[in-house]
């Protein structure tokens, strides 16, 4: 990619979400996401072109020295901060502004700064196409569950169960509501997920016409099952497998699991049968996916709660040496001895401030692991004979990624501490209030912390 020639009609609009707007290259398998910034912020306090490159040189450090060595090499691509020609953004803006989801355009896209950060295209899987004619699949999941306006199925501790019966469970209701937390590709181009305010459920039908081709030795040899059922069932198959491979797939013996606590073993809203979940919890093979996400969730054994007194106890200390600030790396840089503030942070507490902070750190960390989303993307294997012949099940070459790592501001503690207050009152409206020493079990059970056993 030649910088100082970039022309907006190579690329095209490819997603959003709350902070950045990514577009994808028409012909190279590379992405560039740019920041946004709310439409009614005035000019004096936008970032300086200085501000955004730092920024951006933040999500890249951030993503590069601490996400990177807590969730895997092999999981995290950490990308490249560019410089982007300020025309180039402009025109680019004006381009992708039409294709823009309602919901979103409370942000516009930062075309002062030139700055972006430029990505391998996670939807492809590079030089596939050389040997197969069918496009790519990825499917991403956004792990958290979001603010809808109608209740989901689909529950979290499912999908981190290990148990395959479980996860395809969870998979299936996330098919069935997918909300901000499921988007299918098919060659790179979007081809299900919900539109603004799920208003409108994407339709299963089209999907199964997408998928035919991949899983089409499925067709007739289900007896009494419908080819479409059959063919959701073997994409679901697909993905749990990919979910659950690690690094310990081919070496002997059992591989080690990572489990989630038995004291929370599912949400409310999960369907799966009670009597089941008894059974349910198989743990997740140490390598996979999961379970790299779950144990840096794990990094945060204080909830917001727990937490606020802490950040009020920094706040405190830093409004009495202001230029401490540095030296505690508040707002970065994200380094090696960032990460080293997040693993030695003392167990007890000792009253210091830099207990304080390791614990912000922390919990900073565990919420950007609690937000991000997993990209599988997989691809038929070469046609073999066997495979022409429809006598074998396809098999699949895929590729996990983890997505959207970036920091989550220090200043956003006293909003999560707000949210967590609207929850509990709501909780104590709905409810008509428990005892609070209850109330406070009660809550615990509904939130997606997970906690080491
Ligand atoms: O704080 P919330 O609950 O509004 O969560 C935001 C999410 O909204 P949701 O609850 O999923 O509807 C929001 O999700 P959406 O993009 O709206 O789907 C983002 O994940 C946001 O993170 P960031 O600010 O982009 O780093 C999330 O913000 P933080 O995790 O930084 O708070
Ligand atoms: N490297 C990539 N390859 C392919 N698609 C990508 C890549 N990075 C992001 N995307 C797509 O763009 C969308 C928005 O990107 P991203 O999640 O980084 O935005 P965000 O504003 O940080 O999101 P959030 O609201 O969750 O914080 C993603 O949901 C994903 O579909």
């Amino acid at each position: 990619m030649e910088l100082d020639k970039m022309d907006e009609n190579d690329w095209k609009y490819h997603g959003e979400g709350n902070k950045s707007l990514v577009v994808s290259h028409l012909q190279h398998c590379r992405v560039l996401r740019l920041l946004k910034f709310p439409s009614e912020d005035s000019a004096h306090t936008r970032q300086t072109a200085e501000q955004a490159f730092r920024h951006i040189l933040n999500i890249v450090d951030y993503s590069k020295y601490v996400m990177k060595p807590l969730l895997g090499e092999k999981y995290v691509h950490s990308g490249e901060v560019v410089k982007l020609p300020l025309d180039f953004v402009r025109q680019l803006s004006l381009k992708v502004q039409q294709e823009r989801p309602e919901l979103r355009c409370d942000k516009v896209m930062d075309t002062f700064s030139g700055c972006g950060l430029c990505l391998p295209n996670l939807t492809q899987l590079p030089l596939h196409h050389l040997r197969d004619h069918r496009p790519p699949i990825c499917v991403e999941i956004k792990l958290a569950n979001g603010k809808w306006k109608r209740l989901s199925r689909y529950c979290p501790l499912d999908l981190f169960s290990g148990s395959k019966q479980r996860m395809y469970v969870a998979l299936k209701n996330l098919l069935e509501e997918p909300q901000n937390n499921l988007k299918i590709f098919k060659g790179g181009e979007l081809i299900f997920s919900c539109k603004d305010d799920a208003k409108q459920q994407p339709e299963l039908n089209d999907l199964i016409q997408h998928l035919r081709p991949y899983f089409s030795h499925s067709n007739g040899l289900y007896n009494g099952h419908q080819p479409g059922k059959a063919i959701l069932n073997e994409f679901i198959q697909v993905i749990c497998s990919a979910l659950l491979s690690g690094g310990d797939s081919n070496r002997s013996g059992e591989p080690r699991k990572v489990h989630l606590s038995e004291s929370r073993p599912h949400c409310e809203a999960s369907p799966f049968p009670r009597d089941l979940l008894r059974n349910g919890n198989h743990g997740l093979p140490k390598d996979s996916v999961l379970a790299k996400i779950l144990q840096v969730q794990m990094l945060d054994n204080l909830d917001i709660e727990g937490i606020y007194p802490l950040y009020k106890r920094v706040e405190q200390y830093l409004e009495e040496f202001p230029k401490e600030r540095n030296r505690l790396q508040i707002d970065g840089p994200y380094n090696e001895s960032f990460m080293d503030k997040v693993k030695n942070c003392p167990t007890e507490d000792d009253g210091s401030v830099e207990y304080a902070v390791g614990k912000v750190h922390q919990y900073r960390v565990a919420m950007t692991a609690k937000d991000c989303s997993v990209m599988i993307t997989f691809a038929p294997c070469e046609e073999d004979e066997e495979q022409q012949l429809k006598l074998e099940k396809p098999r699949f070459t895929y590729s996990i990624s983890i997505l959207d790592l970036d920091p989550k501001p220090y200043e956003g503690i006293p909003h999560q501490y707000k949210l967590d207050t609207k929850i509990v009152n709501y909780y104590l409206r709905s409810t008509q209030a428990p005892p609070p020493s209850s109330l406070y079990k009660e809550r615990q059970e509904c939130t997606l912390l997970f906690h080491a056993v």
